[in-house]
């Protein structure tokens, strides 16, 4: 039977064979390219208000710091820093963090890429706003990832997480269609048992301490393939919980 460490292994290791393909617009991070915008928009708008920012503002972030878990190659780390943020992205996937710290360096911006996974953080090492997107559906133990979000989360500070609810049309979305149909995705990236209702997320959040402030669906638009904030939260969603 895989331990937990195999298992976090094995997920890890989709992502590093990823690494090389992370940026392109039009490879196997396609729809983390599209719906980029979209969450971390709702992002930076409910961290700058909470410090009393104009959130239309291009720095509305400055200043402020945000740990990245699961950053990946930096789809999100370069969206907040590009607002002001400092930003601190973590991963497991060595390769992918290579992609996002030449990315980064191409494109001028500095941002510190660590290797290791939220457990690990040191004790008293806290942010202003802490994310995991897309990354939850690949946690096996969530209590143990739930509670070191919170842990590396100032008093007060936001948690935002994005993630793939366990519905039927979830499966035939994010699985069959984007996996065996368009092609969008890679075979194999998903295990649609591992995708997260709202009310199991909204319990792991409240164990861990945190209280939920907003659930806030995502939708594609068809045509335009553009993504827009929705009350769906049948497939995408998006969570901001508050360390109390
Ligand atoms: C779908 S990618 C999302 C990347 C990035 N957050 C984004 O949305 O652009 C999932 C990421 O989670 C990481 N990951 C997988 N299991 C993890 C775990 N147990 N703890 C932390 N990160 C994990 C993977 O290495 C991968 O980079």
């Amino acid at each position: 039977m895989p331990t937990a460490g195999t298992k976090i292994g094995a997920e890890v290791a989709k992502f590093d064979a990823l690494a090389a393909r992370w940026w392109d617009p039009n490879g196997p991070m396609k729809p983390l390219h599209r719906m980029n915008p979209l969450r971390t928009g709702w992002i930076s708008e409910r961290v700058a208000r909470l410090h009393g920012r104009d959130p239309a503002a291009p720095d509305a972030l400055a200043g402020l710091t945000v740990l990245d878990v699961g950053c990946g190659a930096g789809l999100a780390s370069e969206a907040l820093a590009r607002r002001g943020a400092r930003v601190t992205g973590l991963d497991a996937a060595g390769e992918a963090l290579e992609a996002a710290r030449a990315h980064a360096a191409a494109a001028g911006l500095d941002i510190a890429y660590r290797e290791g996974l939220p457990e690990d953080l040191p004790e008293g090492e806290t942010f202003d706003a802490v994310i995991a997107l897309e990354v939850i559906e690949h946690v096996a133990d969530r209590d143990t990832f739930l509670a070191a979000l919170a842990r590396a989360a100032k008093p007060g500070a936001p948690v935002f997480l994005s993630t793939l609810n366990r519905t039927p049309r979830a499966f035939l979305m994010a699985k069959v269609g984007a996996e065996y149909l368009l092609h969008l995705l890679p075979v194999g990236t998903h295990d649609w048992r591992m995708f997260v209702t709202p009310g199991e997320l909204g319990a792991g959040l409240r164990r861990a301490g945190m209280e939920v402030k907003d659930i806030t669906g995502m939708v594609m638009e068809p045509l335009s393939g553009r993504w827009r904030a929705s009350r769906d939260v049948g497939v995408n969603y998006m969570v901001m919980a508050r360390r109390g």
